[in-house]
């Protein structure tokens, strides 16, 4: 089991008597984000994830566990005023997280824990939203200390949920990029692809951001043209995830269909390395593949780990197509 770093400091969520635990919850984490004095007050009590770098720091037990464990801050308040509002545990306890690492960017290693974490097969998955939520606003508070009109500095409030131009007055809010992810079928197969910078032998499906003024439909429509030559039709949407590459996606999941009789590729090789049409049985031993082929291992195919969305696309359409395929 995977637990990141956090620390106990000491008020919870009010309880409530007119309302659902979930709702007040909900309300109470937004009191945080508009007010400072309460957010202060529940940091006195909250649980802090920490993070170095943007890194979280987990801590594996004698029992290959991995358990939280209490860092003593001591009396430096100033390093806990840094720390950013997360939400509210069920046990309705604020949650924040905390960069341990000074600031100091870079880019590059900041990443370099996510390959490792998503393909560990622990059992964390309660905690790891908290982690890419975390993640993403420990970095948008770090590369958003100055106004991009003015190129005076910003300020945050107590919650680092928005920051403010000392100087103009705007406000600035999280950002996030959308992104469409869609496993395109054709009934039999499913459609599968992969950049060039993907590990070796890795396919997964389609994506692409959405561009301005578009609808998620007319995203999806226009990447698969784009990447593979093909019309879809039959969207259905599937569900949603936070994605840390490259900077705070925001990928919403689709399954969409093409006819039998318009299946040829035309591939964008300058998008994609390589797209393919996979039957179940390819994608069932593809599943099978828990840990990426090391240098030297004969070639394999292998799908995103179980936490990324599109290995849930890929599963949610194989257990539909074998009940499909059971049932004939
Ligand atoms: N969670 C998952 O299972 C998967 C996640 N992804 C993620 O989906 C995202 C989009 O997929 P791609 O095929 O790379 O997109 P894409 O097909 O739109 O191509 C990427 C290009 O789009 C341009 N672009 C337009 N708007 C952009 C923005 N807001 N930020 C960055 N680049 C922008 C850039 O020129 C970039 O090189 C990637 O960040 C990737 O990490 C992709 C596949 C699986
Ligand atoms: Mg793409």
């Amino acid at each position: 089991m995977f637990r990141p770093l956090k620390i106990l400091i000491g008020t919870k969520c009010p309880p409530t008597r007119c309302c659902s635990a979930f709702v007040s919850r909900m309300r109470y984490v937004n009191r945080l984000k508009e007010d400072d004095e309460a957010c202060a007050a529940a940091l006195q009590n909250a649980h802090i994830f920490l993070f170095h770098r943007l890194s979280p720091l987990l801590q594996r037990t004698e029992h290959r566990t991995l358990r939280p464990t209490a860092l003593r801050l001591g009396s430096d308040r100033t390093l806990l005023k840094e720390s950013v509002l997360i939400g509210c545990s069920e046990e309705n306890q604020a949650q924040f997280c905390l960069d341990v690492g000074k600031n100091i960017l870079n880019p590059g290693s900041s990443l370099s824990w996510w390959p490792e974490t998503l393909n560990d097969p622990s059992p964390y998955e309660p905690d790891l939203c908290f982690l890419l939520q975390g993640q993403a606003l420990l970095r948008w508070n770090q590369t958003s200390g100055f106004c991009s009109t003015t190129g005076q500095p910003t300020h945050r409030n107590r919650a680092g949920s928005q920051r403010v131009c000392s100087s103009s007055g705007i406000i600035y809010y999280p950002k996030m990029s959308p992104v469409v992810i869609v496993l395109v079928s054709d009934g039999k197969r499913c459609l599968l692809g992969r950049q060039s910078s993907f590990p070796r032998g890795m396919y997964s499906a389609l994506a692409g951001f959405c561009d301005m003024g578009e609808t998620l439909e007319e995203t999806l429509r226009r990447e698969v043209a784009e990447e593979v030559g093909l019309e879809v039709h039959s969207v259905s949407y599937s569900s949603s995830q936070h994605w840390p590459f490259p900077h705070s996606s925001f990928m919403m999941a689709f399954h969409a269909s093409v006819s039998p009789a318009h299946t040829q590729l035309n591939v964008d090789h300058a998008e994609l390395e390589d797209a393919r049409w996979f039957s179940l049985e390819e994608i069932t031993s593809a599943l099978q593949v828990k840990t990426p082929p090391r240098r030297g291992d004969p070639p394999v195919v292998w799908l995103p780990p179980k936490h990324a969305i599109g290995n849930r696309l890929i599963t949610e359409w194989a257990d539909r197509q074998r009940r499909w395929e059971e049932g004939e």
